[in-house]
């Protein structure tokens, strides 16, 4: 008997989606990273794996590229609530989230950001608004957990920041014990701001939806913007709702783009 997945994408940030519901698929740090090769592979940012769920519709699990299971993944939520069909609650290791389909994709609520250093996490107390860290000109960062951990930079040209490089250092650096998604953005008209990801255990991304929230939020914490707030990225626009001691609301674009067969016994 085939295995089945579905090939799917947020915005160009895009996903191996397995749908293990009804038949169990053993998945390892290893066999995703196999899966996730975009050479020797099928190809994808993140593999996504379906399980059941004793307190939600779902029980969605994320893989990383590099094989690291984690938390989050906005974008893949919303292509999970475009195979689902219609309003559910999506269990994640990042928490409960509330998902509804609509027009060409879904609308998602997450849960409340967090700010404390502790769990960002971070290796040390700080400030998480205004960090005192610099990575070259990089500096005065803000750290957001909004199910997995952002840290991000406001700058005046998000694209003339060579993310390529000094996302890799950030991801990996001490400050960081879970390691840490590196966002760069700068404001792009009243209430809209242009953002890059280096995505940890990834790296740079055509869109990251959690990121997108942990951007949003940071800049209407710091004034820059108000809600709601359109966040451009290389693979297209998210809109982003939220309010201090409210849930994060995001909504933007799902796409299918085929279902295929294979065997992953072949993927170790
Ligand atoms: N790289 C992220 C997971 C995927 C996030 C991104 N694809 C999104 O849409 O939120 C992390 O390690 O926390």
């Amino acid at each position: 008997m085939a295995d089945r997945f579905t090939k799917m994408h947020g915005l160009g940030n895009d996903f191996v989606v397995i749908d293990a519901r009804e038949s169990a698929v053993e998945m390892t740090p290893a066999r995703a990273h196999a899966i996730a090769d975009r050479r020797h592979g099928i190809g994808c940012d993140q593999l996504i794996l379906l399980e059941p769920s004793a307190k939600a519709d779902v029980k969605m699990r994320i893989f990383n590229a590099d094989g690291g299971e984690v938390e989050a993944c906005g974008n893949a939520t919303r292509c999970v609530a475009t195979l689902i069909g219609q309003p559910a609650v999506i269990e994640t290791l990042g928490g409960m989230l509330r998902v509804t389909p609509a027009d060409g994709g879904a609308e998602v609520t997450l849960g409340e950001p967090v700010f404390d250093w502790e769990r960002i996490p971070l290796a040390m107390p700080m400030d998480t608004r205004d960090m005192p860290v610099a990575w070259d000109e990089l500096e005065h960062g803000a750290a957001v957990n909004v199910g997995n951990p952002h840290i991000i930079f406001f700058v005046p040209e998000a694209d003339a920041v060579a993310l390529a490089d000094l996302g890799s250092r950030i991801e990996t650096d001490p400050l960081f014990p879970e390691r840490v998604n590196v966002n760069v953005a700068s404001l792009d008209g009243e209430n809209q701001l242009q953002l890059r990801v280096w995505e940890r255990g990834v790296g740079l991304t055509q869109a990251c939806g959690t990121g997108a929230c942990a951007t949003a939020v940071a800049a209407i914490r710091a004034g820059l913007v108000a809600s709601p707030v359109t966040v451009s990225l290389p693979g297209g626009d998210l809109v982003i709702r939220w309010a201090e001691g409210q849930p994060i609301v995001m909504s933007g674009a799902a796409t299918r783009v085929f279902d295929g067969e294979t065997d992953w016994a072949r993927f170790g």
